[in-house]
């Protein structure tokens, strides 16, 4: 069949082929149907919409599939129905906890990249890791695959330093003064993030409210050639494309594989061509990684991959039991993370988390003696070193480097949750407090989130203020704050913790 292309100024979040009812009659074609269409040696696949948007021979294109293929307006195509990857038999077989060969796993990550398989049968291979996980030669190449499906960089300042967190822990801001910190000491950190999986902002929302994470390899190349470091969204780029599209389905499930997050985190590091690799599990009540026996047989399993593929790994496991810092949401953490930079001071567990981390990339990377880097990371965040790195990174990235916290917008409707009782706080629920930071519109909206007014420990008296929830709208305000008053998230208690009496 042919048709010719109309270019549609329409974005259906995937690959978007539009077809007149008259042709999809005629060919036999039915709304979701697979497609793919092709001129020359140029071809994509993407999902049948049936509509009177396009005439009769004419194929129209999302701008989805625009952002990545070029087509030209009334370009004539080839149009034929795909009928079922070969992939789906082998995510089948894992949904039946079989293992998965090489190839099979290449397979099924090509057809990802080449959009074959959509968020249905993303999801369907997700949710088979997640019930059936992978080992580690599944994950090996589950990782490699993902990488050389992509781009591959070559960045010519070596050693390449990089650190990167499994995530999970509201209010994680930690990496972007990590990040400055090593870079301002001179060596290399080429930093790719994700966005949010399963929090409310990830690195990649965060940075973005500072400056552009949108860049091509070109540019990263140049960027960290002249500064030493960026600081990206891994989504942008051509670097593993296949886990942007696992991260887009792992969001909306709030789920995150142990195996795909191994595989999802190194081949951006593969890709990006890291050499010494600290990753950070934060462990705890409510994220990802609860025990330190999970945390040590997950660190081994990075430090074996890295192994597998020629990078040096370290793995710090810190402490995930409550949020880190006060901000949740990506104006917010950027905030944050600005005045945190800019003073050399900030709350207790982003600083130390921070100088923690850095400290031990500054001993892997050879510019502070061992046991040192701690204090190094310190002095250089303390005399002002990591905020002028981190003003190059954003001004490089073509953000304004005179950007002022107080310049950040933050959601304007607010509602402040208080103390129904005097005491200590004893706890305050990661999960929930994602929960309601997420309902308030984070990290879509990017004013959205959760100011903590305390955090465990510290004592209060009935009616102080607790936490502050920021929204861009009323409607998602009002959503999170009967949220909040379900989950209460922040836990107070006395030291009589209960009386018994008159059994
Ligand atoms: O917390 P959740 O959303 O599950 O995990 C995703 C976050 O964890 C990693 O953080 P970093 O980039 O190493 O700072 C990712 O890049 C992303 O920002
Ligand atoms: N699954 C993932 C968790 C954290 N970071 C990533 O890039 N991917």
């Amino acid at each position: 069949m042919r048709a010719k292309v109309r270019i549609l100024k329409v974005k259906t979040g995937g690959f978007t082929i539009f077809i007149n009812p008259k042709d999809a009659q005629e060919w036999k074609i039915h709304p979701n149907d697979l497609i793919r269409i092709e001129s020359g040696k140029r071809s994509v696949y993407g999902s049948a919409a049936i509509s009177d948007f396009v005439g009769v021979g004419e194929v129209g294109l999302s701008e989805d599939i625009l952002e990545s293929h070029q087509f030209s307006e009334g370009e004539v195509v080839a149009l034929s129905p795909a009928g079922t990857p070969e992939s789906v038999r082998y995510i089948k077989k894992k949904m039946r906890g079989e293992k998965l060969r090489k190839v099979e796993i290449e397979t099924i990550v090509k057809d990802i990249v080449d959009r074959k398989l959509r968020n249905t049968e993303i999801s369907a291979f997700v949710t088979a890791l997640e019930i059936n996980g992978l080992d580690m030669d599944e994950i090996a190449a589950l990782t490699i695959a993902m990488a050389e499906t992509g781009d591959m960089l070559d960045i010519d300042r070596k050693p390449i330093m990089d650190v990167h967190s499994i995530g999970g822990v509201p209010g994680n801001k930690t990496n972007v003064i990590v990040v400055p910190i090593v870079a301002a000491a001179g060596l290399t950190i080429p930093k790719t993030s994700s966005r949010a999986i399963t929090s409310a902002a990830g690195t990649a929302d965060v940075v973005e409210v500072l400056t552009n994470v949108t860049l091509s390899l070109d540019e990263i190349k140049r960027i960290v050639e002249k500064i030493g470091a960026c600081l990206v969204w891994g989504g942008a780029l051509n670097l593993a494309p296949a886990d942007d599209l696992t991260i887009h389905v792992e969001r909306r499930l709030s789920l995150d594989p142990r195996g795909l997050m191994l595989a999802s985190i190194m081949s951006k590091k593969y890709a990006i061509g890291s050499q010494y690799i600290l990753i950070d599990i934060p462990t705890g009540k409510g994220v990802k990684v609860e025990t330190m026996e999970e945390a040590r047989s997950l660190a081994k399993d990075f430090i074996e991959l890295g192994k597998r593929l020629g990078q040096y790994v370290e793995v710090a496991i810190t402490y995930g039991g409550q949020p880190i810092g006060h901000t949740i949401g990506p104006a917010l953490e950027a905030k944050e993370a600005l005045e945190t930079l800019m003073t050399g001071k900030g709350p207790g567990s982003l600083v130390e988390k921070a100088i923690g981390l850095a400290g031990i990339l500054l001993e892997m990377g050879g510019v502070a003696p061992k046991g040192m880097g701690r204090k190094v990371a310190r002095e250089i965040l303390e005399s002002g070193k990591a905020y002028q790195k981190m003003r190059e990174i954003i001004e490089e990235q073509g953000g304004n480097p005179d950007i002022k916290p107080e310049d950040i917008p933050i959601g304007d409707k607010t509602y402040t949750i208080h103390a129904q009782s005097s005491g200590y706080v004893t706890a305050i629920d990661n999960k929930a407090i994602t929960a309601i930071a997420r309902e308030a519109g984070a990290p879509e909206d990017k004013g959205a989130g959760i100011m903590l007014h305390v955090k465990v420990g510290e004592k209060v008296k009935e009616g102080d203020p607790l936490f502050t929830i920021h929204a861009e709208s009323e409607g998602k305000l009002d959503k999170a704050i009967v949220l909040a008053r379900r989950l209460e998230p922040i836990k107070i208690e006395g030291m009589v913790l209960q009386v018994v009496g008159n059994l």
